[in-house]
């Protein structure tokens, strides 16, 4: 029976936290929304595991929406018996000044009768460290990195905490990196001091073994927030942990799907346009006609595989910034609104037409192709890079049942060379 219970606000959240639960330990199960938990296969899948991720997609929905989808993913985990939860979000800190982050960490405090928990976005393995309160991707302060220009959620402050007060009712404190460096005794007494029994405690962590530092200090809290990094610290009861066996064999059919507009994802494109047969959306046609843009798309996979057997295509949705500045027009979709779709449609297509490997670059078209295929359950497989792994994924589309393989990429992880590379991890 499980016992720890996290809530990811987004799909490749969900499998970066899990497949650093595998890892250190854990035998976890990944649910597609809170009824996973206890519907149908799912259900068998969570009673066997030590740790389940609930996948949402809140990050950035309305904040009402975030806050009853986490508060039910909540209901759903402590009924399947967790007791200890962790609420993962983006080291990026993807947020606005009016959440999710700080509404659902709220929401989830209270539901616990908890007043108190952490904040912890730093994951140094992907470059992310928290200085002083400040967030930094690799060697950039936060509003100085590419997440300045993101779609969604662009960050213009690196500051944390000045980022999180305006979204919470909590007071919103530092601990910095000299508390964290004095061991996880001094940590766990900064962190029960009286002045900070109302708040959300930003901690600074540069390194992994800051991490296992704020882990052990936090042991006594029902609830702790951050990025995967902070799982570094949370030892389960199986260190032998297996990992599931592809669903697909070598030379299988497979696409990339990327919505993604992160400056990783631009290069991973840029990369393996010169490698793999490739089309990029076209929102102008998306717009005049979705059907038969989706389908000419489908058409072209199909007849890649045909034409080179065993590679990939790639469907992307972004080169450069530039791709980004069509203003939807009064009456029509939102051109992020129709790229998700048209994704999510490719997919649901392809796998009826045989695709058996499925790798998905951004968050957000992560959850819009995973809920598209019905997923329900994703079990952990073959890790590709840091934060990204190959998922064995159960679903139900086009009234057919399907096991694929997925890779649920976030924006910026991932080598340059990831999308023709990530597939030998399969073999
Ligand atoms: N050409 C485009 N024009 C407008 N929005 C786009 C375009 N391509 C992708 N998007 C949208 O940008 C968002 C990217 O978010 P996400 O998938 O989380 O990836 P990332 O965070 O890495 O950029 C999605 O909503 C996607 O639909
Ligand atoms: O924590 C992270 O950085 C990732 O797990 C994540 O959530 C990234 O989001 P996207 O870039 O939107 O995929």
């Amino acid at each position: 029976m499980p016992t720890l219970g996290a809530i990811a606000d987004d799909f490749t959240g969900a499998t970066d936290l899990a497949t650093m639960l595998v890892a250190r330990g854990h035998r976890t199960v990944v649910t597609v929304g809170p009824e996973s938990l206890t519907d149908g296969p799912g259900g068998a899948a969570v009673r066997d595991a030590d740790a389940v991720v609930v996948a949402l997609k809140s990050r950035t929905a309305p904040v009402d929406e975030a806050v009853g989808t986490s508060l039910a993913a909540l209901r759903a985990l402590r009924l399947a018996g967790c007791e200890r939860f962790y609420f993962k979000y983006c080291s990026t800190f993807d947020s606005t000044p009016v959440g999710n982050i700080g509404p659902v960490a709220d929401a989830l405090l209270a539901e616990l009768d908890e007043r108190r928990t952490v904040v912890v976005p730093s994951f140094p393995a992907t470059g992310r460290t928290v200085y002083k309160g400040r967030l930094f991707v690799h060697d950039e302060l936060l509003d100085e990195s590419p997440m300045r220009h993101h779609p969604l959620t662009p960050m213009r402050d690196s500051h944390v905490g000045r980022l999180l007060t305006p979204q919470t009712r909590h007071q919103v404190r530092l601990v910095g990196l000299d508390t964290v460096r004095q061991g996880a005794d001094a940590l766990r007494a900064a962190l029960d001091a009286p002045e900070l029994a109302d708040s959300l405690v930003v901690v600074d962590a540069v390194s992994d073994e800051d991490l296992v530092t704020v882990c052990a200090a936090t042991t006594h809290l029902a609830l702790v927030t951050g990025a995967a990094g902070l799982a570094l610290g949370l030892t389960g009861p199986h260190p032998e942990a297996a990992r599931a066996t592809p669903a697909s064999r070598p030379g299988d059919p497979g696409v990339v799907l990327s919505g993604s507009a992160s400056s990783a994802t631009r290069a991973q494109v840029a990369h393996a346009r010169t490698r793999l047969p490739n089309r990029k959306l076209d929102i102008a046609a998306l717009r005049a006609d979705f059907t038969g843009e989706v389908a000419a798309l489908v058409d072209f996979v199909r007849r890649s595989w045909e034409e080179e057997p065993g590679t990939p295509p790639l469907i992307h949705s972004v080169d450069d910034l530039g791709d980004l500045e069509q203003a939807a027009p009064d009456d029509g979709p939102a051109a992020s609104e129709l790229v998700e779709r048209a994704l999510a449609a490719c997919a649901t297509a392809l796998v009826a037409a045989g695709a058996r490997r499925v790798l998905v670059a951004g968050g957000e078209t992560s959850g819009a192709v995973v809920t598209a295929l019905g997923v329900r359950t994703l079990s952990i497989g073959a890790p590709i890079a840091p934060g990204v792994t190959w998922a064995r994924a159960d679903g139900r589309a086009h009234g057919q049942e399907h096991t694929v393989d997925l890779a649920l990429k976030s924006g910026n992880f991932g080598d340059t060379a990831i999308f023709t590379e990530a597939w030998s991890a399969l073999a």
